[in-house]
């Protein structure tokens, strides 16, 4: 087997609060969406504020790859997007969920075959839910994971499906934003336990309902656990997209465990991002948060308390999170996340393992963390390939004496550069008393 050695980044240590204001770019989660929504529309949209990182642009080139044309405009982040007949090729997934789970009912639409692969830990990720109920809708899928082949035959049926979608809120959203245009729409009934994510399935619905489709869902009166796309056009729509929350959520955090104060601009005042939920979970930590207009400042006190939480809504922060709680003062219970085994990387089992190896005290659950209060040390963080566990390492290495973290790179999956920014925000305030901007 092939050895590869990763890069070490020592992580920034805050000598002084970090006092900072950080400007974030797009979602990945609306970039893509809106991404897939356009290449299906009924003509051409413009996406503004898109992201651009490893998970957008593998979505931009297996789209170019299937058809449709993406034109950058004055700057990287406006998009012109095209739609063309959909033909067949080979798309790369790397590591991008989004990518995976929502291309694969595009590729049933597509005339031609359509190879799907990825990165070797891409594998082990949940796959076979969407591939089965594609299957069921009438596509014609080789294998349950990746890598697969979808053999497109310019249309799909549709119609009704039963899935288990406990394992990832992303075999909804998937099967939902591509269903207008199958010849009998969707109505996908959920079995199991719960689903998380439900922010995500909320985002999804509220872009399609913007392109003008319909769609039913246990909110709008539909039943319980069914989600329902009629067939129909789905509308050019000129997009604007909301700075990523849940990035944000490591510079806030920045400010929440270094007593500093960091304001992020163009907070949305209603979103979707689950992202938004750092604001009360930093409040419950004892954190000042305050929303002036667009702009969400965070002020960090003395010492963080412990939180007993359910993130399964918003699991996407639990990296965030578990690295505020090894650094609190009493203890935190984080609940309803079991589904994060199946994230980049088993997130449970690396949260754990990596504040463990600093001396911490986390213990894994049958859904969660349980994580008790130490003083931490310094040492190797390892990444997984998990851009939120570099992260979580670098908020850590924010106030514990020599943390490395590995492969601090693999942030480019939704956050390219960002190394430097939290280099910049970390050092620039110190001495000054100003608060400067990036
Ligand atoms: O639809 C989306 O954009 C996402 C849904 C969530 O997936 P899960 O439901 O698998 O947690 C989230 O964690 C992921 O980062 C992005
Ligand atoms: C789970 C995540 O990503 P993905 O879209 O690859 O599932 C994430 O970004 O935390």
């Amino acid at each position: 087997m092939e050895t590869v050695s990763l890069s070490l980044w020592k992580a920034p240590r805050a000598e002084e609060p970090v006092v900072a204001t950080v400007v974030l770019p797009g979602s990945k989660s609306i970039t893509n969406r809106a991404l897939i929504l356009a290449a299906l529309a009924q003509g051409p949209s413009t996406l503004r504020g898109a992201l651009r990182s490893r998970d957008t642009d593998l979505m931009i080139d297996a789209l170019r790859t299937l058809g449709t044309t993406v034109e950058e405009q004055d700057d990287t982040t406006t998009l012109e997007v095209t739609p063309g007949p959909l033909r067949g090729g080979s798309v790369e997934c790397g590591l991008a969920g989004t990518v995976m789970r929502f291309l694969p009912p595009v590729a049933a639409l597509a005339s031609g075959t359509v190879r799907f692969d990825g990165d070797e830990q891409a594998r082990t990720r949940p796959l076979g839910t969407i591939l089965d109920a594609l299957r069921s809708l009438g596509a014609d899928i080789d294998g349950n994971a990746l890598p697969f082949t979808v053999e497109g035959r310019g249309s799909l049926r549709g119609g009704h499906v039963t899935i288990d979608a406990s394992g990832s809120s992303q075999f909804v959203s998937g099967l939902l934003l591509s269903a207008a245009a199958f010849d009998e729409g969707v109505t996908v009934h959920h079995d199991g336990k719960s689903v998380p994510s439900m922010p995500h399935i909320e985002m999804t619905v509220e872009m399609l309902r913007a392109a003008g489709v319909a769609v039913s869902t246990p909110a709008s009166g539909g039943d319980a656990d069914t989600w329902r796309v009629s067939p129909g056009v789905i509308r050019a729509v000129d997009w604007a997209i909301e700075p990523d929350l849940s990035n944000a959520t490591a510079f806030l955090a920045a400010a929440a465990v270094t007593s500093g104060e960091v304001t992020v601009p163009r907070w949305p005042g209603r979103t979707t991002q689950p992202g938004d939920a750092i604001r009360e979970i930093l409040l419950a930590m004892g954190a000042q948060v305050r929303l002036d207009g667009d702009e969400l400042t965070v002020t960090g006190p003395g010492t963080l308390t412990g939180i007993d939480i359910d993130l399964h809504d918003v699991g996407e922060l639990t990296p965030t999170v578990a690295a505020l709680a090894a650094l609190a003062e009493g203890p935190s219970h984080l609940r309803g996340i079991a589904h994060l085994r199946g994230h980049e990387t088993d997130r449970l089992a690396a949260l754990s393992t990596e504040i463990n190896a600093l001396g911490g005290n986390v213990t894994e659950t049958e859904d969660g963390l349980t994580i008790a209060p130490t003083t931490l040390h310094g040492g190797t963080w390892h990444s997984y390939a998990d851009h939120r566990m570099a992260t979580a390492g670098a908020i850590i290495g924010l106030v514990v004496d020599d943390m490395t973290i590995e492969d601090v790179g693999t942030t480019a999956k939704t956050l390219p550069g960002f190394e430097n920014l939290w280099a910049a925000m970390v050092t620039a305030a110190a001495g000054t008393g100003r608060k400067a901007s990036f």
